[in-house]
């Protein structure tokens, strides 16, 4: 998936053709400010306070107490963004808005917003440094008890969607019996193939303030003692031996370098089952010989920013896994998400 200018004519088409529009502003001027916009108005509640009806936007800001001007200029842009359309002087979420940004929808990004608001948003102005130095944040050293809490409600909003196409094509035993979920926090990967897989039970394996942060989510789900919480830290503790037949890595292996990913998954080696899955859930850095792509390339600068680490290549992850003594298995690539894909390797 590309981010593209669409020209709606041909004047502008020819434009376009002709490279006279400037590009680089609608990167550097315009979108900054759509991004903080719509953080701002999740966080602000603009998105809920429209879920039952229309507004104008003196009902919208007599509601929410903000400013009448500030907030119809934003609601002007959001209304560019497709959040809204507007008819006879009152605002009214679209379909699209309905289904991602309201806090009670199952694929709702909410609480990602507000992570990325509240937490990250500044971390970009750390972007210059890190370009100068390689050192990311380090954000699971310094997080706040309360910035714990944004940045799992954010790991949930960011799993809604993956999570159903997860359950669905995830290639794993169907007489599988244990699962070990790295860094598994809200736990909704475990939970989908406990669901699918009768006899399935998981242990999922989190920091503990991730544990303390998402464990009200994960109680939630009525799994009762399917899916448990062992607390502790993926690097330094063993995993066991011949324990599981499923092991998933969702998400972290982008925090860890290189030497991190080899020693974990040598452990996964040793605690898989033979004939158990290793599934290394990841966004995958494009390969710029090939084909550049904007989601596995903003994320990849993300978590360089964020962790030191990064996505990684394919062939980079089957190399893990083949040096623990694994077996390539299959690649699945998300159809709902791109740059994303399951890399599993087998136990022999
Ligand atoms: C980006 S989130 C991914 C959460 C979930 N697996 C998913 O795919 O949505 C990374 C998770 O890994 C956990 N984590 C980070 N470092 C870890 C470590 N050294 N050991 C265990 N878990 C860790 C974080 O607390 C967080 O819950």
């Amino acid at each position: 998936m590309q981010l593209t200018i669409t020209p709606e004519n041909p004047v502008e088409w020819f434009a376009l053709k002709a490279n006279l529009v400037p590009v680089p502003l609608l990167h550097a001027q315009i979108m900054p400010v759509v991004a903080k916009a719509v953080l701002e108005a999740s966080d602000k509640g603009v998105f809920e306070a429209m879920k039952d009806k229309p507004q104008s936007v003196d009902e919208l800001a007599a509601h929410l107490q903000l400013h009448p001007k500030a907030l119809g200029e934003l609601m002007g842009l959001l209304t560019a963004l497709d959040y809204f359309h507007y008819e006879n002087g009152r605002f009214a979420l679209t379909r699209m808005a309905r289904r991602f940004v309201l806090k009670d929808d199952a694929m709702s990004v909410h609480g990602m917003m507000v992570f990325n608001n509240r937490v990250v948003w500044e971390w970009m102005s750390h972007l210059g440094d890190y370009l100068k130095t390689g050192q990311g944040i380090q954000y699971h050293e310094t997080l706040s008890k309360e910035q714990w809490a944004y940045y799992q409600q954010a790991m949930v909003a960011a799993t809604g969607t993956e999570a159903r196409e997860f359950g669905r094509r995830a290639p794993v035993p169907k007489s599988a019996t244990r699962m070990l979920d790295i860094g598994g926090s809200h736990g909704q990967h475990s939970v989908v193939l406990c669901r699918k897989l009768p006899a399935l039970r998981s242990t999922i394996l989190d920091l503990p303030p991730a544990i303390e942060q998402s464990a009200p989510f994960l109680a939630r789900q009525g799994m009762g003692d399917r899916v448990g919480y062992q607390p502790g830290n993926a690097l330094t503790d063993d995993f066991g031996t011949d324990q599981f037949d499923i092991v998933l890595l969702s998400s972290l292996a982008h925090h860890f370098t290189p030497e991190q990913n080899q020693l974990v998954t040598n452990k996964v080696a040793k605690a898989l089952r033979s004939g158990g899955v290793f599934i290394v859930n990841e966004f995958i850095r494009p390969d710029i010989t090939t084909k550049p792509d904007l989601v596995g390339s903003s994320t990849d600068l993300f978590y360089g920013l964020s962790s030191t680490a990064g996505n990684y290549l394919i062939d980079e992850i089957k190399h893990w896994q083949t040096a623990a003594g694994l077996k390539p298995h299959k690649v699945v690539h998300y159809r709902t998400i791109p740059s994303r894909a399951m890399v599993v390797a087998r136990k022999p």
